[in-house]
């Protein structure tokens, strides 16, 4: 519904601006975790639409799946642009040219357009196949090598920084092509990583930008090193393939064929004839840099966390784990194969029900991207005005009481369809009853290349170890606030190797 002049925002509590921005600068220095539950005894007070002041804007958050429904799905359009950037998320998307902070309109389309037919698309997600089953050896390898002492003893492995590396280096491989080498994966890894961590320390930077250049300089001379630091490493890739294009178009030109047939297309090449709608020119170089970042950043922690939460479960609950093995079993047929192939994988409706199972329970992001309206609204009675920032309790759509019983436990058998064959929807199309990659127009792009990456990590983990807890260290499923939601304590196992 359009707003009249009467229509009130959603409840909240009485704050006086400034005096919030101080509390939540001093309170991001020390954590950030305090703020779900915050937000969470808000709803509990005032209902499933609360208002928070934090800034100038302001930021409505929404609790309950229905409305959710309403808004992201039955009027997507109205609900699907972003606020305005922050001065240092400004500067990182380039003015906000990457597609999870443009606004909804030409540009955000035509980027997410050719993310989604040019590199998300099945045929091409295929093309990458090569890429996973090199990661995957790269994984077992450092598992293995973790795992056994010089002198043969067996020790406990933490795995999360290995599961961030192989998630890094697919999304490196797509992004820059399949011929980089690992060390300079690594390298990309930590300058990415710095940023990344550096963000909760820049986040001062965004309030009183002018008067703040002059306060905190340092923070800002630090901040413009690290991107400068980042341009360095990427840009030399980028130019790389575009010197590949330039060959390939002079091969193609004099033989008229084309002989490569190894050749994968990258996401860089994508970018490279990319003409922005509104400003009608190819993308600036800065753009090109932040929308690398972007792809490798959105796929990469996300995933990985994913992967753990999933990987802690299978420890947890040997009975959960035997049950994956076991279906494997009647799928892998040849005798000592190593890997559980891709191609199988639709044929393992538990290990499928596994992973969703994961990203119910521990959604790696309790919030969405930040969204906004493009004109006023009404939902369910409150204004949604032009100016706020709104956003969606993802992790407490997935635990309705009404949906889901016993919505604690871990239980893969709530997502097998009892051979009626109905496959589970996670966009929410119909019926929002969790939604871990959002909803509606500006659903993850990724999410069906990260549940391939779950699936085929998890069974392949599986497949080719045993996972045990480690005795008098129980597996914890405590979570913590960094850039998604991690375990607290992360997950250390005994790996034992089936071959
Ligand atoms: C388990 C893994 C992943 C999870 C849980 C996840 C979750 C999400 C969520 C919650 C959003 C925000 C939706 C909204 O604002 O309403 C999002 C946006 C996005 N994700 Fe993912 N994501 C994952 C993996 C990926 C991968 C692999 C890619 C790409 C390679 C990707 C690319 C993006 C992009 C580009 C956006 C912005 C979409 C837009 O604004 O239109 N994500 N993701």
């Amino acid at each position: 519904k359009k707003s009249s002049k009467t229509q009130q925002l959603p409840p909240g509590p009485f704050t006086v601006p400034i005096l919030v921005r101080i509390l939540w600068l001093r309170s991001l220095r020390k954590s950030f975790s305090e703020f779900e539950p915050i937000i969470r005894n808000l709803h509990t007070r005032y209902g499933p639409m609360v208002t928070l002041r934090i800034g100038k804007r302001p930021v409505i958050f929404v609790a309950n799946r229905d409305l959710a429904h309403k808004a992201l799905v039955q009027n997507g359009a109205v609900f699907a642009d972003r606020p305005p950037a922050f001065p240092i998320s400004k500067i990182l998307s380039s003015n906000q040219h990457i597609i999870s902070s443009a606004f909804y309109g030409p540009t955000w389309r035509i980027l997410r357009r050719n993310l989604t037919s040019e590199i998300l698309h099945p045929s091409r997600v295929k093309s990458y196949s090569r890429a996973r089953k090199w990661v995957l050896d790269i994984l077992i390898n450092r598992l293995i090598s973790h795992s056994t002492t010089e002198s043969g003893n067996v020790n406990p492995v933490v795995p999360i920084d290995h599961f961030q590396y192989a998630m890094f280096c697919l999304l490196v491989l797509m992004c820059f092509g399949d011929k980089l080498s690992e060390t300079h994966i690594k390298e990309i890894e930590d300058a990415q990583r710095h940023l990344l961590l550096g963000s909760s320390r820049f986040y001062m930077l965004n309030f009183w930008p002018t008067l703040g250049k002059i306060i905190f300089r340092k923070r800002w001379e630090e901040f413009s090193e690290l991107r400068r630091s980042q341009e360095d490493l990427l840009m030399p890739l980028i130019e790389a393939r575009k010197r590949v294009k330039q060959e390939r178009a002079g091969r193609a030109k004099e033989d008229d064929v084309d002989t490569d047939d190894e050749f994968v297309v990258s996401y860089v090449d994508t970018l490279l004839d990319l003409k922005l709608p509104e400003e009608k020119r190819k993308l600036e170089d800065g753009e090109m840099i932040s929308l690398c970042s972007e792809f490798l950043d959105a796929g990469t922690d996300t995933t990985s966390t994913a992967l753990q939460w999933i990987m802690a479960n299978l420890v947890k609950y040997p009975n959960v784990q035997e049950r994956v093995l076991a279906e494997i079993k009647g799928v892998v047929v040849e005798d000592g194969e190593k890997e559980v192939k891709e191609e199988d994988l639709h044929k393992l409706p538990y290990l499928k029900a596994v992973v969703l199972e994961g990203l119910r329970r521990h959604p790696p992001g309790h919030f969405v991207v930040p969204h906004a309206v493009t004109e006023d609204v009404v939902l369910d009675g409150y204004l949604v005005p032009k100016n706020a920032s709104l956003n969606f309790m993802v992790a407490d759509m997935g635990w309705d009481p009404k949906v889901w019983e016993d919505l604690m436990a871990f239980k893969p058998e709530r997502f097998l369809s009892g051979g009626g064959g109905e496959v589970f929807d996670i966009t929410g199309s119909r019926e929002i009853k969790m939604m871990p990659f959002g909803a509606g127009r500006r659903i993850c792009p990724g999410f069906g290349l990260a549940m391939l990456h779950l699936e085929y990590f998890v069974a392949n983990l599986v497949w080719n170890f045993d996972w045990k807890a480690v005795d008098g260290d129980e597996v914890d499923l405590s979570e913590k606030q960094e850039v998604t939601m991690v375990m607290k304590y992360p997950l250390k196992a005994h790996l034992s190797p089936r071959f």
